[in-house]
C-alpha cells in the first residue's frame, strides 16, 4: 500500500534532504510538501523530481505560523488524503538570533567547551515578536501551529516526528510563560516545549494508536544556521568546522547528515521506541552516520500540564477567529 508522509518546512535543508532520503527508501512514497512558499516548494519539488523522476510529489500550502492557514491546510489534507502515515513536524525558525561573542571566548576555555558546540547553551538568544494571531511567532511556528495541525488531523495521524534540538533547555522554558514573552531564548523554550509535548502525546494518545517522537539532527549547515552570523565570517570558519567535526559527532553539518534520525525513525516499529528520549543524528570524524537516544530532562507531570495549556489557547484562538469572521461576514452585509 502506499505510504503517505507530510513535512513541513520542506522546501530546505534538513526537511528537503528528508524528502530525497525517503523517496531514496521507498520510490512509492506520496510525499506531501507543506510549505508557506509555493514558489520554493515547486522548486524543491522539481529538484526531487530530478532524481526520482517517478516519485509522487505533491504540495500544499501551510503557514504554519498562521492559525487561518493551518485550518485551511487541514481542510485541504481531509480532502486528499484517507491517512497520513507519517507526519514530520518540522519546519522551525530563530529570528534575529545574536551570538555572545563574550560568552563564545570564555567557553571555547573552559571545560563546558564539547557541550557549547553541542548545544549553544549560553551563547545565543533571540529576538521575538508578537504575530497577527496576538501569538509569539517562534512558539506559534515551532510549537503551537505543528500542535493544531495535529489536532485537526488527529484522526487521520499515526506517527508523529518533532525536529526538536540539543538547544531545548528546562530552564529556557517557564509554564507561566509558555510563549516566552519575557525572555530571549525564544528558540530554546519552544523547542524544549516540543519535547515536552511530544512526551504528553505519547501518554495521552498511545492507546489509540498515536506515537510521537523528538529528534536533534546535530548542527547542520542550512538557512537557519547561515542566519547566524555574516556569510563571510561563515566562509572564513568553514574550514574551522569541518577541522572540529572530526572530533564531535554532533557537527553533522549536512542536511543529508542531519535528516540521520528522522530517517531512522521511519524505519522503527513504533512500540519499540523510547517516548523519553530524543534521537540524535551523530555523524563520526571518518563521516558515518548514525542514530544515538538520549535521555530528555522532562517531568511527566509538567509535560501534561503543557497539553492541558495548550488545548486552553486552541480553544480560545478558535473563539477569536470565530469572532472575527462573523465581524467580517456583518460588515460584507452593510
Ligand atoms: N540547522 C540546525 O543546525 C538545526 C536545525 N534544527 C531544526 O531543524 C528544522 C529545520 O530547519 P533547517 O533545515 O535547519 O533550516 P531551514 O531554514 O533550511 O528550514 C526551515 C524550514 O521551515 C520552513 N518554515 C519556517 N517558517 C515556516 C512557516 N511559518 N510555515 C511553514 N514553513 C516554515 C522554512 O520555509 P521557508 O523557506 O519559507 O523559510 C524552511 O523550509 C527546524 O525546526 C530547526 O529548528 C534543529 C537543530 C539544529
Ligand atoms: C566554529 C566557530 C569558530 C564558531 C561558531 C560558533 C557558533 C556560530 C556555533 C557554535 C555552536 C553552534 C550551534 C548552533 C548554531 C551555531 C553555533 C552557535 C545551533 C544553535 C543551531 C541550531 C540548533 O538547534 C542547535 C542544535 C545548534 C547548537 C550549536
Amino acid at each position: 500500500m502506499e505510504r503517505v508522509v507530510l513535512i513541513t518546512g520542506a522546501n530546505s535543508g534538513i526537511g528537503l534532504a528528508l524528502c530525497e532520503r525517503l523517496l531514496t527508501e521507498d520510490s512509492q512514497l506520496r510525499l506531501c510538501l507543506a510549505c508557506r512558499n509555493m514558489q520554493r516548494a515547486e522548486a524543491a519539488r522539481s529538484a526531487l523530481l530530478t532524481s526520482h523522476s517517478n516519485a509522487h510529489v505533491d504540495l500544499l500550502q501551510l503557514d504554519v505560523g498562521s492559525v487561518q492557514s493551518v485550518l485551511s491546510a487541514a481542510q485541504e489534507v481531509k480532502a486528499r488524503y484517507n491517512r497520513i502515515d507519517f507526519l514530520y513536524l518540522n519546519a522551525g525558525i530563530m529570528p534575529n538570533p545574536q551570538l555572545d561573542l563574550n560568552a563564545f571566548f570564555k567557553g571555547l576555555f573552559s571545560r563546558n567547551v564539547v557541550r557549547m558546540f553541542a548545544t549553544a547553551e549560553g551563547i545565543l538568544t533571540q529576538q521575538d515578536r508578537l504575530n497577527s494571531d496576538g501569538l509569539q511567532e517562534v512558539f506559534a511556528t515551532n510549537l503551537f501551529g505543528h500542535f493544531l495541525l495535529i489536532r485537526e488531523l488527529e484522526p487521520l495521524l499515526s506517527r508523529l516526528v518533532w525536529t526538536s534540538s540539543s538547544n531545548a533547555r528546562r530552564s529556557a522554558f517557564s509554564m507561566e510563560d509558555m510563549q516566552h514573552r519575557e525572555g530571549r531564548e525564544s528558540y530554546s523554550s519552544s523547542k524544549y516545549a516540543s519535547d515536552m509535548l511530544s512526551l504528553a502525546l505519547n501518554r495521552q494518545k498511545n492507546s489509540q494508536g498515536l506515537f510521537s517522537s523528538v529528534i536533534c539532527p546535530g548542527l547542520v549547515m542550512t538557512n537557519l544556521t547561515y542566519g547566524i552570523l555574516p556569510s563571510f565570517f561563515w566562509t572564513l570558519i568553514m574550514p574551522v568546522m569541518w577541522l572540529i567535526r572530526i572530533f564531535t559527532n554532533t557537527f553533522t553539518l549536512t542536511p543529508h547528515n542531519g535528516a540521520e534520525a528522522l530517517h531512522w525513525l521511519f524505519l522503527q516499529n513504533p512500540e519499540s521506541l523510547d517516548p523519553r528520549a530524543k534521537y540524535h543524528s551523530l555523524t563520526s570524524g571518518l563521516g558515518t552516520n548514525y542514530t544515538q537516544p538520549r535521555q530528555m530532562d522532562i517531568d511527566e507531570g509538567a509535560s501534561d500540564v503543557l497539553y492541558s495549556k495548550l488545548l486552553e489557547l486552541e480553544k480560545e484562538v478558535r473563539r477569536k477567529l470565530s469572532e472575527e469572521n462573523a465581524d467580517e461576514e456583518i460588515s460584507a452585509v452593510k
